[in-house]
C-alpha cells in the first residue's frame, strides 16, 4: 500500500486537529511531511517539529515525496490557488475550504475531470458529518426531495446559548470563537454565508445543479432581540438558521437560508450548540437524519481523516448527478410565509407582501407575519441591510406537482 504523504496548508484549529487524528490513526498509512503557515514563529497549542515548517507554497507543490495537498486555510483566494496549481499539478488535495469551494465549484470540477485527479472536501459541510459521500453514493438517484438543516456550528451555539442558557448575543458569539467553532472573520457564520455556502456544494451533490451563492437567499441572526426570543417562546418553537434546498415540483427546486421558527416535532428542534443536523426527505422513504458536531478542530479533523482514508483507495466523486438527463432547474418564483420584526425600518415599505396573515406593534418592536415571493426578497435584500430587521421562515409544505 503506498504511504499518503501530506503537504499540509494551515496549522490552526483544523490544521493541528489534522495533525493529531493523523498522529493517532494507526491505518491511515499517512504522514504530514510539510506544513504551510503564513507566521511559522506563531505560539501554537500543538507542538510539531519546526522543520516542518515553511511559508513556501512551491516548497510543498515542488516536493516529489509529497502525493496528497490538503488544505485548510482561512484565506479562501489564496486556497484558490493553491488548491488550482496542486490539481493542475496532478497532485489530488483534501480540502476543508467551503468559502473557496462554493465559488469555484465548476471550474474545480472540470479540471478534476480533464487532469483526472481527485478533490474530495467532505469536512467543507456540517464538520463531523459524512454528508457529502452520502449524497454522492447512497442517493446516487433522483428519489430525493429535499436536504434541509443546520448547517452551522458557530450560529447554532449562539442560539442555544441565548435560548436555553439565557446567556448574551456577545458573550456567546465570543465563546463560539474561543471554542475554535467560528470563522476567522464571524460575519459568515452569523450573517449566515458559512450555511449558504455549505448548501452550494451539497447541492451539487444533492441535485447535480451548481448555483451561485449571490443568487441565493441568505438572512442571518445577528439581528435576532429579546422580543424574538420571547415570541418563539410563547409559540413553543425555536428559532434556528436553516439552509435549505428543496424540490418544489418535479421540474423545480428552490434554496435559501434562514432563520426559521422549527416546532418540536422536527429533528433539528434537539440540535443544539456546535451541533449540525441535517435532513435528507426522499420519495420513497420519507426523512433520513443525520447529526453531529458541526464546527471544532478534532471532528472537523476527522473528516479529513476520512477523505485521507479514501485517497487511499484512489477515491474521487464522480459527480455522476450532473450528467442526468432530467435535472430540476433552480426557481425563486415561490411563496414563503414569513414573519418580520421591526423597530424602525417600516418594513411593509421595503417588502412587498401578497398576504398579510398577522400584525402586531408595541412601543418595544413591531411585526408582520405575511406570505412573500422568495425572489421579491432576493431582490429586496440589500435594502434590508445593516436595518434592525429579523426575518423567520414559517415553514410551509411545498411540493405541488406540475
Ligand atoms: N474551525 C472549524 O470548525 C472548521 C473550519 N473549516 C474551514 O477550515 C479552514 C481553516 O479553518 P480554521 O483552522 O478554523 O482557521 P484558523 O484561523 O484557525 O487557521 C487558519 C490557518 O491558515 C493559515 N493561513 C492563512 N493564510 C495562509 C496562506 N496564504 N498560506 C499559508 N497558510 C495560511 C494560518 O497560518 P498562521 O497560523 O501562520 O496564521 C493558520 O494556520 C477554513 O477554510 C474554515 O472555513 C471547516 C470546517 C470546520
Ligand atoms: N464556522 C463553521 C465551522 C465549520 O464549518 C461553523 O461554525 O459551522
Amino acid at each position: 500500500m503506498t504511504k499518503i504523504k501530506i503537504g499540509l496548508f494551515g496549522f490552526g484549529v483544523v490544521g493541528q486537529g489534522i495533525y493529531e487524528v493523523v498522529r493517532k490513526s494507526k491505518n491511515a498509512h499517512a504522514e504530514i511531511v510539510k506544513i504551510c503557515v503564513r507566521d511559522p514563529k506563531k505560539p501554537r497549542k500543538t507542538e510539531a517539529d519546526p522543520s516542518l515548517f515553511t511559508t513556501s507554497v512551491d516548497e510543498i507543490l515542488d516536493n516529489p515525496n509529497i502525493n496528497l495537498v490538503v488544505e485548510v486555510i482561512d484565506d479562501a483566494r489564496a486556497a484558490y490557488d493553491i488548491v488550482k496549481r496542486a490539481l493542475l499539478r496532478g497532485i489530488p488535495v483534501v480540502s476543508g475550504n467551503k468559502t473557496m469551494l462554493a465559488r469555484n465549484l465548476p471550474e474545480l470540477i472540470d479540471i478534476q475531470k480533464t487532469r483526472n485527479v481527485a478533490l474530495l472536501y467532505d469536512a467543507s459541510s456540517c464538520g463531523s458529518i459524512p454528508v457529502i459521500r452520502n449524497l454522492e453514493e447512497y442517493y446516487d438517484n433522483d428519489l430525493l426531495l429535499e436536504v434541509k438543516g443546520i448547517l452551522n456550528g458557530s450560529s447554532n451555539y449562539i442560539l442555544s446559548r441565548v435560548f436555553d442558557h439565557k446567556d448574551s448575543y456577545a458573550n456567546a458569539l465570543a465563546q463560539a470563537q474561543a471554542l475554535g467553532f467560528a470563522e476567522s472573520d464571524p460575519s459568515f457564520d452569523i450573517e449566515g454565508y458559512d450555511s449558504l455556502f455549505k448548501l452550494v456544494i451539497i447541492t451539487v451533490h444533492a441535485l447535480g445543479t451548481y448555483v451561485a451563492p449571490d443568487r441565493i437567499f441568505t438572512y442571518g441572526i445577528s439581528t435576532i432581540h429579546d422580543s424574538d426570543i420571547r415570541y418563539a417562546r410563547e409559540k413553543n418553537v425555536k428559532i434556528k438558521l436553516v439552509a435549505q434546498v428543496v424540490k418544489v415540483s418535479d421540474r423545480h427546486f428552490t434554496m435559501f437560508v434562514m432563520p426559521e421558527f422549527v416546532t418540536p416535532s422536527k429533528y433539528i428542534y434537539s440540535v443544539d450548540d456546535e451541533y449540525n443536523g441535517v435532513v435528507i426527505r426522499g420519495e420513497c422513504y420519507d426523512r433520513q437524519f443525520m447529526f453531529g458536531k458541526g464546527a471544532g478542530s478534532l471532528p472537523t479533523a476527522s473528516s479529513i481523516l476520512s477523505d485521507i482514508m479514501a485517497r487511499l483507495n484512489n477515491y474521487r466523486y464522480e459527480y455522476k448527478k450532473m450528467n442526468y438527463i432530467e435535472k430540476p432547474d433552480y426557481t425563486t418564483d415561490i411563496t414563503l410565509k414569513i414573519y418580520a420584526r421591526y423597530k424602525e425600518t417600516e418594513v411593509q415599505k421595503i417588502l412587498n407582501f401578497s398576504k398579510i396573515h398577522e400584525q402586531f406593534t408595541s412601543e418595544e418592536s413591531n411585526y408582520v407575519i405575511g406570505d412573500i415571493l422568495l425572489s421579491e426578497l432576493i431582490e429586496k435584500r440589500s435594502q434590508l441591510s445593516g436595518k434592525d430587521v429579523f426575518l423567520a421562515n414559517i415553514p410551509i409544505f411545498f411540493l405541488n406537482r406540475d
